[in-house]
Parts: C-alpha cells; sequence; structure tokens
C-alpha cells in the first residue's frame, strides 16, 4: 500500500463524486474507479463524467467485480445511503479506510455499523459550489474537505496518508481537532441554507442579497444550535458569522444540493436535515417550529414533483 499506488473508490458519482474523482484521476488514472450496478454502471462505463467541461473516463465496478481499495470516500444522497453501504462491500478489506463527505450527522456512526467504526475516518465537504445538471458536473470553488479521527490531538498514520493523497490530487483539505463540532457546524449550515434555498428557489447570489432569506436561515440555524448545546457540542450563535464567511466565497450562480434535486424533480434530504432536527430537538424538550413548518413545505415540494 505504498504512496504510488494508493487506490480510491467512490460510490456515488453525482456533483461531489465526479469533482474528487476528476481530481484522483488527473493524478494517477490507474488509481481510482466507480462502484455503480445496473443502469447507472452501463451510463458512467458509456458516458464516463464530465466536470468543467473534460470528460473522464473513470473506472467503473458492478459491486460484485470491486476489489480492497485503500480508501473508499463515500458520497450518495442520505436516502441511498443504506444501499451504498451495501454496494462497496467488496470494496472493503481488512486495510480500508472509509471517509463519508456527505452532509449529515449519522453517515460515519452508520458506515460503522456495518463494516466497524475502526475503518471509519469522519469527514464533510465545506466551500465547495459543485452543480450537476444530467451527466455533466462544473464547479468554481473547490472547497476543501475537513476530515480525520473523531478528535485529532494528533494525526495518525492513516490521517496523514489521506493528507498525502488529498495533497498530491490537489484537494484542500483541513484536519479540525474536533470532527463531531465540525459536522455539526456543517449541518448547521446545510439546515439553513440548502432548505430555504429549496424553498425559494435560490441561488447562493439571491441568498446573500436578501435580508428575509438571510432571517430564515439564521431562524433555522439557531435551532440546531440550540439542540446542539443540548447535546454538549461545541456550536454557538457565533457558528452563523462563520457561515457567512463560507457563503460569501461561493459562486453568485451557484445552487446547493438540495436546490439541485427540487430542480431536478428528484427526492430531497430533508428527512436528515429538518426530520433530525425536529426528531432530535423533541428528544431534547427544544421547540423547533421552524424546521417544522421547513419540512412540512419541503414535503409538500416534494410532493407536487411525484405527482
Ligand atoms: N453538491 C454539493 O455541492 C455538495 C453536496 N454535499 C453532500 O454530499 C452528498 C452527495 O451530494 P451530491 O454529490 O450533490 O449528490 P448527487 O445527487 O449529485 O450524487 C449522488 C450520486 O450517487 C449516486 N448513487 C446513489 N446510490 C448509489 C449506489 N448505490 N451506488 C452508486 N451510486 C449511487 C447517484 O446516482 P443517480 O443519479 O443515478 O441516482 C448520484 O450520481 C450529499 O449528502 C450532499 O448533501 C456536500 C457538500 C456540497
Ligand atoms: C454548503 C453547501 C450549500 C455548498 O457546499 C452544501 O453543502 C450543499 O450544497 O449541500
Amino acid at each position: 500500500m505504498g504512496e504510488s499506488t494508493y487506490k480510491t473508490t467512490i460510490i456515488g458519482a453525482g456533483a461531489l463524486g465526479a469533482v474528487y474523482g476528476s481530481l484522483l484521476f488527473n493524478m494517477n488514472p490507474d488509481d481510482v474507479c466507480f462502484i455503480a450496478s445496473g443502469e447507472r454502471h452501463d451510463r458512467l462505463k458509456n458516458d464516463g463524467v464530465t466536470v468543467n467541461g473534460r470528460r473522464y473516463a473513470i473506472k467503473v465496478a458492478k459491486p460484485e467485480e470491486a476489489t480492497a481499495a485503500d480508501l473508499v470516500i463515500v458520497a450518495v444522497k442520505h436516502h441511498h445511503l443504506d444501499e451504498a453501504i451495501a454496494d462497496m462491500s467488496k470494496a472493503v478489506g481488512s486495510q480500508t479506510v472509509i471517509l463519508s463527505v456527505m452532509n449529515g450527522i449519522d453517515s460515519e456512526e452508520r458506515i460503522g455499523a456495518a463494516y466497524g467504526m475502526e475503518k471509519v475516518l469522519y469527514g464533510l465537504s465545506l466551500g465547495i459550489d459543485a452543480l450537476r445538471e444530467g451527466g455533466a458536473v462544473t464547479y468554481k470553488n473547490l472547497g476543501r474537505i475537513l476530515f480525520g479521527e473523531r478528535e485529532n490531538r494528533e494525526s495518525t498514520e492513516r490521517v496523514r496518508r489521506i493528507a498525502s493523497l488529498f495533497d498530491r490530487a490537489g484537494i484542500a483539505h483541513e484536519v479540525p481537532p474536533d470532527m463531531v463540532r465540525s459536522l455539526w457546524f456543517k449541518y448547521m449550515i446545510n439546515v439553513g441554507v440548502n432548505q430555504v434555498s429549496a424553498l425559494l428557489g435560490a441561488t447562493y447570489g439571491a441568498l446573500r442579497n436578501s435580508p428575509e432569506a438571510r432571517e430564515l436561515m439564521d431562524t433555522a440555524m439557531r435551532e440546531v444550535i440550540a439542540v446542539a448545546v443540548a447535546k454538549k457540542v461545541n456550536l454557538s450563535e457565533d457558528d452563523i458569522g462563520e457561515w457567512y464567511k463560507v457563503l460569501a466565497t461561493l459562486s453568485a450562480e451557484g445552487k446547493t444540493s438540495m436546490l439541485q434535486d427540487v430542480e431536478a424533480g428528484r427526492k430531497t434530504e430533508v428527512e436528515m436535515l429538518a426530520g433530525t432536527v425536529i426528531e432530535l430537538g423533541g428528544r431534547c424538550g427544544i421547540p423547533t417550529p421552524v424546521n417544522r413548518k421547513l419540512f412540512d413545505d419541503l414535503k409538500r415540494i416534494e410532493s407536487l414533483q411525484e405527482g
């Protein structure tokens, strides 16, 4: 498992998976592979993925053809995670590290329940504005991957190896001291911006320019902070200000992954966002009326698309 042959398998060749796949492919086409079955497999095999106008013929294996990788990156939507966990089983060997870049606070535990938490690193993708339209993905800002062990007072061997891989591939990254806090910070952001953008059909530029939209994001994010504090997670009102610094970096015409889902008529991650806030709020005795309203409104939007 030398540095020059560090094999990465990606499950989920959508906005994030295509971007990270393209960067790893640029570094070494032999060392990156997607896993997909059925029609997804055939589409990827025939068309590859297109990122910022360039086509990438990244290898694709059916779940039963996959072989043990050094790193498995999980980049599917929340409601596809169980299927993805099953489909990646052959890629997970005794030395494999699994890194989810998904939004939300529970993908690591769900993957760990299947493969053992000792195989899992915590991860998230911050500040990327990847837009998927059909098979083509564009982005202006790559942002960075925050990843690591649950706590990172000093870096472990496997974290250093992946940091080195990301350096070679040109994937900006950071290893924060407290990954649980980082996951909640990102979760707070997504509860605010993904849901409000999807409800209003608003780009990042439109959200930046609308005090009313920002007010709605703030109230939704404050409910996450209240739940986080009740759960002894180190999140505070100051983190809302940190989010606006990230928003300022995203392209004006960019769209959240949830708005992309609504516009493409796909199921959204609303259960993972407002749904989880409502559930955790209920357990901690924290009222969450803003997320209740967002949940109901977004479910109505989903039901119109299904009809
Ligand atoms: N887009 C963004 O800018 C960001 C997204 N995120 C988060 O990252 C995660 C992924 O988001 P994003 O990349 O936007 O999502 P996309 O919907 O663009 O991509 C997900 C991909 O996973 C594929 N997929 C689903 N199930 C399987 C499976 N069993 N095997 C193989 N492939 C599968 C889907 O295929 P198909 O289309 O055929 O269903 C799709 O191509 C989400 O949690 C999102 O919230 C985080 C930061 C930024
Ligand atoms: C923060 C944001 C909005 C962009 O990276 C995101 O995580 C998403 O689109 O899901």
